[in-house]
């Protein structure tokens, strides 16, 4: 049955919108939506809580298995809380160190496998937006419709900025900008399930490109809807 569920994969490096766009997009179209990257932060953070060492493969990917992860959906497109083992972690996830973190553990082939079926699982009708750095060429190969948020890095600093100044978080642009192509260059030089394009994807770069309109190119893209 999953297999007859359309899914939508919106894939690209930190900071694109991916988030933004999948949540927007989802609630337009009343489809449900995956935060991906929400996962495997908080495998970082539950196995930091653990004081697991971040590199210790087996242990890492058992805290994966045992991580109990669960999102409360916004009303009209807003952000999730997300509530991991009991706790509300939606705050101390957005933390660029939490991203850090995550991007580490994701380079384990051991963590991905043990995420693989969790993020299946959120296949359901009538529909789902899935974010992430391999939504479409791994997690879900298959789907009906795929896209490749880009952005320059100088303004997905700036946009990360804006959002952690807004949040009350003390973060320098410089800082920012370092973080960013830290994490890209990580994501996407690992050997398993690198951040790239599926082929079959489509590209867009938000780069200068306010919100509505990035929405209005992603739904543009499912004429059926
Ligand atoms: N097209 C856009 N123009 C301006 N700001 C944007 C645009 N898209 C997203 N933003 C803003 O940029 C910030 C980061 O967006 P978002 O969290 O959706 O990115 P992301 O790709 O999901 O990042 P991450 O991979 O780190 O979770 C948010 O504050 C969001 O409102
Ligand atoms: N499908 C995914 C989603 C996320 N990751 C890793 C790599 C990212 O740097 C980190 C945090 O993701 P974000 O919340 O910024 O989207 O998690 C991944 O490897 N694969």
């Amino acid at each position: 049955m999953a297999k007859t569920v359309p899914v939508l994969t919106i894939d690209g490096p930190s900071g694109s919108g991916k988030g933004t766009i999948s949540r927007l997009v989802a609630n337009r179209l009343g489809w449900h939506y995956l935060d991906s990257g929400a996962l495997y932060r908080a495998v970082g953070l539950a196995a930091a809580w653990s004081q697991v060492d971040l590199s210790d493969a087996e242990h890492v990917a058992a805290c994966a298995e045992r991580t109990e992860i669960h999102f409360e959906t916004g009303e009209g497109g807003a952000e999730p809380r997300v509530i991991v083992n009991g706790k509300d972690a939606t705050h101390q996830l957005r933390m660029e160190t939490a991203g850090a973190a995550a991007s580490a553990i994701a380079a384990l082939p051991a963590v991905r496998e043990a995420l693989l079926d969790k993020q299946r699982a959120f296949r359901q009708p009538p529909g789902l937006v899935a974010d992430g750095r391999d939504m479409g060429t791994v997690i879900f190969p298959d789907a009906r419709h795929k896209v490749f948020l880009t952005a320059s890095a100088e303004e997905r600093a700036e946009r990360r900025y804006k959002q952690l100044k807004d949040k009350g978080v003390s973060v320098t642009l410089d800082g920012l900008l370092r973080e960013i192509l830290a994490r890209d260059a990580r994501d996407a030089e690992r050997a398993v399930a690198p951040l790239r394009p599926a082929e079959d994807a489509v590209r867009i770069d938000t780069t200068g490109l306010p919100i509505d309109e990035v929405v209005a190119r992603v739904l543009a893209l499912l004429p059926e809807r």
